[in-house]
């Protein structure tokens, strides 16, 4: 274009009427061209866009679920939701932005160069070297916006952490009145931020007065040594035109790229975390094929099984453990807090691999079993049991592995002792549970329905703790009752106890202390060998009293 534009110009200048026509017919097909073509390429690139979106956000997702349960001991949610969303919106800017205009000026700004050195290739050194010069500082300032891109990401995902944490806890806060010092803790990581921001500002700053100063320094030089050649004959006033307008090019397009590639650098480095956490590999458990057994009987031994978490390896949690549970039996362990109870359950649900030792179901080492299968026959309800944002309905199916019918969820909901409430709520099954719509226990009933939905071979509760204790007592006791008086609920049960009361029908009663089991029996006999258990009975006693 701009040998066009020289060309119109100076054929007006000297009356070529039929030469001026001629350029303009061609300057106005060149800016229709040029608009189209930038129309689909921009189009085009931000539909690349989308699409990157859309499979980053999947890919990174999907190799988050599939992560070991200690992947997520030691990594925050927060974080992880600000990678999920900022950041891999970030890097699609990549695709949808830089790349296209990178792309786009490397050759505009090489069509420029080869027009420079076709019109004087000495004139056009001065002009290359600065574009060098710039490419060199360039160069340091993108290193320097590719750390500062981390670093802000980093505390902006601490910063995420802590308004999830002070939101999702937002009761907790209130009661104790600390909405001040969350504030400040959420403020630190904004100053933090705020200050990597300012100094990233002020190298924008340094970068754009060196390239604006280059810039200005091209068109000075094109004047000066452009004007020297015509006093000395060696160039025309149209050469001269078509050269500065070349070099205004020329700066323009290799001052987009390394703009564009700074934008990159800053989108690659703030990405970095993305791509490592996509390259994790899925839980090994996720590849084995194990073996499906035909029919799940519920037999459970621990043999010498000890642990200790991955996050936490100098603190030794089980002690050469041994358990066995018969099939059909109903097992409670019982023991002081943080003696070890729920990790027992958590190895046996496979979320985390003994250190050493052996866990056998039905006489087969657990590694060995396939372990969705094994899965799909056992049923879970945790302390805290959440409910997921969707109707009471769906809350009970969930992960159900067969079909079921309204009956088959009404009857679930009847031996947790959960069909009366559901049914008084106005939409009953229909309700979409939201908030704090529903109690504690009303919770753990609808997840004790769920567990027993599946229809187990291996039902396992984990009974709550504190203030949900009498209403979950109540909770767990009725299972109990109805499994008993049930025949088409024969299956193997554990208890995870806290309220003693609740288990003195089990058949026997596991007593676990420092990640051991010291007694073993049913409850009067328990009671009779005056040992740790019979001191909890009474420690508990003493307390209620
Ligand atoms: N994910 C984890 N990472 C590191 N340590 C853990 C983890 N979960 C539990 N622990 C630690 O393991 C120990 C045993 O915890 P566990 O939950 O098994 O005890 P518990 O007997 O079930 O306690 P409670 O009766 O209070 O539920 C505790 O000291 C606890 O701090």
């Amino acid at each position: 274009m701009p040998r066009i534009l020289a060309a119109s110009v100076f054929s007006a200048n000297s009356g070529e009427s039929a030469a001026f026509f001629r350029s303009s017919r061609v300057l106005i097909l060149l800016l229709i061209v040029s608009g189209i073509c930038s129309g689909l390429r921009s189009g085009c690139f931000a539909i690349a866009n989308t699409i990157l979106v859309k499979r980053l956000r999947g890919s990174l997702f999907a190799s988050l679920i599939f992560q070991d349960i200690s992947f997520f001991d030691t990594e925050m949610v927060g974080s992880l939701t600000s990678r999920l969303g900022a950041d891999c919106q970030r890097l699609s800017h990549v695709i949808g932005n830089d790349i296209h205009l990178i792309i786009r000026n490397v050759i505009q700004g090489t069509g420029a160069l080869i027009n420079l050195l076709s019109l004087s290739w000495p004139l056009t050194l001065p002009t290359l070297v600065i574009c060098s010069v710039l490419a060199i500082i360039f160069s340091f300032y993108g290193r320097y916006q590719k750390r500062a891109a981390m670093f802000a990401q980093e505390f902006n995902a601490c910063a995420n952490n802590v308004a999830q944490e002070t939101l999702s806890l937002m009761r907790t806060v209130r009661a104790y009145g600390t909405e001040g010092e969350e504030l400040g803790r959420y403020k630190q990581w904004l100053d933090e931020l705020g200050f990597v921001s300012i100094r990233e500002s002020v190298a924008y700053g340094f970068w754009n007065m060196s390239f604006l100063s280059l810039y200005r320094s091209t068109q000075v030089l094109a004047v000066l040594l452009g004007g020297m050649c015509i006093m000395n004959s060696h160039a025309s006033a149209e050469q001269l035109t078509k050269y500065i307008l070349y070099c205004e090019w020329l700066i323009y397009a290799t001052w987009r790229v390394v703009d564009n590639s700074s934008s990159l650098l800053q989108s690659i480095g703030a990405s970095e975390k993305v791509f490592q956490l996509m390259d994790l590999l899925p839980a090994d458990q996720f590849f084995s094929k194990g073996v499906k057994l035909q029919r799940l009987m519920g037999n459970i031994r621990f043999v010498n099984v000890s642990f200790h978490y991955p996050s936490r390896i100098t603190v030794p949690i089980l002690d050469h453990l041994n358990l066995s549970v018969q099939a059909n039996e109903v097992v409670a362990i019982v023991g002081l807090s943080g003696s070890g109870k729920s990790t027992l359950v958590n190895l046996m649900l496979r979320l985390y691999e003994p250190v050493s030792g052996q866990i056998y179901i039905d006489g087969l080492p657990l590694k060995e079993l396939d372990i969705r299968w094994l899965r799909e026959k056992i049923g879970f309800v945790g302390q805290d049991p959440h409910l997921f944002n969707m109707d009471i309905e769906s809350n009970i199916k969930y992960g159900c592995p067969r079909d079921v019918e309204e009956e088959d969820i009404e009857w679930a909901a009847k031996q947790a002792n959960a069909h009366e409430f559901i049914s008084s709520l106005q939409l009953g099954y229909q309700t979409i549970v939201d908030g704090n719509l529903l109690s504690g226990g009303q919770k753990q009933r609808i997840a004790i329905a769920r567990a027993i939905l599946r229809d187990p071979a291996i039902l396992v509760l984990d009974e709550a703790t504190s203030a949900l204790d009498a209403e979950s007592e109540y909770n767990v006791k009725g299972v109990l009752h109805a499994l008993r008086n049930e025949s088409r609920a024969k299956r193997t049960v554990i208890i995870i106890a806290h309220r003693l009361s609740t288990i003195k029908t089990a058949d026997r009663i596991a007593v676990m202390d420092g990640g051991r089991i010291v007694e073993m029996g049913d409850h009067t006999e328990l009671l009779l060998k005056g040992g740790f258990y019979s001191r909890l009975v009474r420690a508990q006693a003493e307390s209620l009293a």
